[in-house]
């Protein structure tokens, strides 16, 4: 700690505690005193320390100090000069073993131990021993004179007043020379010492010597006192002054300005933009969304006209939904529509682990957007500022923001025309308090395009690029499922930069295709070289997928196939659904667990059962799953009926084993029959696997021209 009364406290104190300690410090020597006394006084004193009344309130005269003999008086000196006794002189020892610590504890071990104080004032009175009452009382002094060092005037003398009330009381018994010290007069301390010893036949020759120890020792506390004050007023210099290198450095340096210009809460994006560029034209793909915050642009444009027969609309809109799926977009362009300015706050900006910051960028935001009113704020990642985790102890400034939040939507009335939109992927994250009626109480899903959102997306992002009239939209938008609109843009982004690349005039299907495989396996391996029997191999695996697909009624239409290496896979066949697959039939899966079947199958005609290889190992998983799931979800097992077996750990045996061998059977069927279709198909599948070998990728109308046996045109 470094608090002002610790650090002053040892140097006024000084003095006196070194003469406790020498009073009493070397016990041995008192206890050599005590029992040289007499007997009569020894009996004398005793009683009087059993008492516990009579603790501190000793004279010294009834503590037989006046009694000592010579000798002993020069032990006693002796422990308080040490040395003194034998040279009659003034050591170089005394001067060393002065007084500069508070207690012998300090002056043992040479640094403070910070119970001494207290420890003292109780160790003290404990003692039975004349000497050790003398030092008893003489303890009550360093409390009273420390206050001397920086207490200010006022204090002092209420701490005198209570000082000589304490007196008044004991004045009848309380050692003369300890008033003094409690009166803390100079003059009255050296004429008590005179007294002192004078009464105790202290010889003159000593007596001198004990002054200047107690001149001395007083004259080094004073010393140390103000040394302590000069290094205490050079650290506060020394820490203003690296204050203002702090500020100034912040200030100065880039980096370090943002992140302070951040964290005042003084900018936080309070500057409106105006959204007239961008409409719910820009916005592809979700319509219902587009319906519903129509009404919302309505309000905005007329806010008196929504509430003149006293409706409310809704003070916040959560627009819920996977990342990249247009949630930024719809909320500028409802600002677009109406005309009104947007004001854009990321959820994370109001996460600061400072104090209050948060709390008030959100304050600003409020203040500026009502000045502009009507108009749009927009909070994206709400779940960063308003989510249940704001309890976290790495976040222990949110719940202020949160309740910032809360208070600034409850403070302005549904007509005053700001609507607040806030975005987020996980409302279930959401502190309930936000999504209560009044706040965020509006909320509209923005999911993942369907096929034909995404072909409407593509075509939008298309038309920005020069493309060739062959491309087609719906192809890519088939191939695409779970892609969100921002992933389609940057697939179009993707192919027209590819196009750029290979120095061709315009976009085709092939840069589309390309930059789709791209996104969903990874980047071509063009650079790997891989040897013609695995080239081989890997093209009669790919044409057996393709055959199945190709031959099973219930099987998606080929999209391409390739045996170009591309992130883990060797090769792949690609189907594309017609449609986005809402349901699913019996048949059809299981005409994907053929059609997953189809490159063993191919493996095992055609090198051999002992030449078949690792590669079929994701074939299985994909199998595998689907059969377990026509098992345990879809009630599509006959032995096991019409019921869903969710957690299959926690079946009994049989019923395990029973779901197994359902599985077992079905990925067997599916098996034998790939082997029949491969097997009737041999020569198609050896003509499309060359095929393969000799052009590495085939779209779906080629694959079709080379399985009705027609010849392909050289490319
Ligand atoms: N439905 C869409 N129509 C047109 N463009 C879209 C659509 N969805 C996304 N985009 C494009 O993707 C970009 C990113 O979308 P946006 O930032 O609006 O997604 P978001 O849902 O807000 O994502 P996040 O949740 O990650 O903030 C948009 O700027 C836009 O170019
Ligand atoms: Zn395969």
């Amino acid at each position: 700690m470094f608090s002002l009364s610790s650090t002053v406290q040892p140097q006024v104190t000084v003095p006196l505690s070194h003469l406790i300690n020498a009073f009493h410090s070397p016990k041995s020597t008192s206890v050599s005193v005590s029992t040289s006394v007499s007997q009569n006084q020894h009996r004398d004193v005793v009683p009087e320390h059993e008492a516990p009344s009579s603790e501190p309130l000793l004279n010294l005269r009834d503590l037989g100090l006046s009694e000592l003999k010579i000798g002993q008086i020069d032990q006693l000196v002796d422990s308080l000069l040490p040395g003194f006794c034998k040279g009659k002189n003034i050591s170089s020892h005394w001067h060393i073993s002065h007084v500069s610590a508070q207690s012998f504890f300090e002056n043992k071990y040479g640094y403070i131990d910070v119970f001494s104080t207290l420890r003292s004032s109780c160790l003290y009175r404990q003692h039975s021993r004349t000497l050790k009452s003398i030092c008893s009382d003489l303890q009550y002094w360093p409390g009273f004179i420390q206050s001397r060092g920086f207490k200010t005037l006022k204090s002092r003398t209420r701490r005198l007043q209570s000082t000589s009330e304490r007196l008044a009381e004991s004045q009848q018994i309380a050692p003369s020379f300890v008033k003094g010290f409690l009166l803390r007069d100079r003059g009255s301390d050296v004429e008590t010492l005179d007294k002192l010893m004078k009464t105790k036949n202290i010889p003159e020759a000593h007596q001198d010597a004990f002054k200047t120890g107690f001149a001395e020792g007083f004259l080094k506390a004073q010393a140390l006192t103000q040394k302590t004050n000069d290094s205490l007023r050079r650290t506060r210099l020394i820490l203003f002054v690296l204050l203002l290198f702090g500020i100034y450095g912040l200030l100065k340096n880039p980096f370090l300005s943002v992140r302070f210009r951040t964290t005042t809460g003084l900018d936080s994006a309070v500057d409106p933009v105006q959204m007239k560029n961008v409409t719910f034209e820009h916005v592809k793909g979700v319509e219902e969304a587009k319906q519903e915050l129509q009404e919302v642009v309505e309000f905005l444009k007329n806010p008196q006209k929504f509430t003149v027969l006293g409706g409310k609309l809704p003070k916040g809109i959560l627009l819920v939904g996977p990342p990249g799926t247009g949630k930024t977009l719809l909320a500028r362009a409802v600002a677009g529509e109406a005309d009104v300015p947007f004001y854009y706050a990321s959820g994370s900006e109001f996460d600061e682990m400072f104090v209050g910051v948060g709390a008030s960028r959100i304050r600003n935001l409020f203040r500026e957007a009502k000045a502009n009113a009507p108009c749009v704020i927009f909070i994206d990642e709400l779940d960063s500022v308003g989510g249940k985790r704001i309890e976290s102890p790495m976040h222990p400034y949110s719940r202020q923001t949160i309740n910032q939040l809360l208070a600034e939507m409850d403070g302005f009335k549904p007509n005053e025309g700001v609507i607040i939109i806030g975005a987020t992927n996980f409302p279930e994250a959401l502190d309930n308090a936000l999504i209560r009626p009044g706040r965020f109480d509006m909320q509209v899903t923005v999911p993942r395009p369907d096929v034909k959102g995404r072909k409407e997306i593509l075509k939008w992002y298309l038309n920005k690029i020069k493309y060739d009239q062959s491309v087609d939209a719906e192809i890519i938008a088939r191939g695409t499922v779970g892609f969100s609109g921002a992933e389609l843009e940057n697939l179009v982004n993707q192919a027209a930069l590819k196009a750029a690349v290979d120095g061709k005039e315009m976009v085709t299907m092939k840069e589309l295709e390309f930059s789709k495989d791209k996104i969903l396996m990874g980047p071509e391996r063009r650079s790997v070289e891989i040897d013609n029997k695995n080239k081989t191999i890997t093209a009669y695996h790919e044409s057996g997928h393709a055959i199945i697909a190709y031959y099973t009624k219930d099987a998606m239409p080929i999209n391409k196939a390739t045996i170009m290496p591309r992130g883990p896979t060797l090769g792949h066949v690609s189907l594309l659904p017609e449609n986005d697959r809402w349901n699913e039939t019996r048949s059809q899966l299981l005409a994907q667990m053929d059609v997953s079947m189809g490159g063993r199958v191919a493996e095992e005609l055609i090198f051999g059962s002992d030449h078949i290889t690792t590669g079929a190992s994701s074939d299985f998983d994909n199998a595998t799953r689907i059969a377990k799931r026509m098992v345990t979800k879809f009630g599509m097992s006959e032995k096991l009926g019409v019921m869903t077996y969710s957690d299959t750990g926690k079946l009994s045996p049989e019923t395990q084993s029973a779901i197994e061998q359902e599985i077992r059977i079905l990925l067997r069927d599916s098996y034998e029959r790939a082997k029949h279709i491969l097997k009737t198909h041999a020569k198609e599948h050896k003509n499309l696997a060359e095929a393969l070998l000799t052009y590495e990728t085939l779209d779906a109308k080629e694959i079709q021209i080379v399985l009705e046996g027609k010849k392909l045109e050289l490319r």
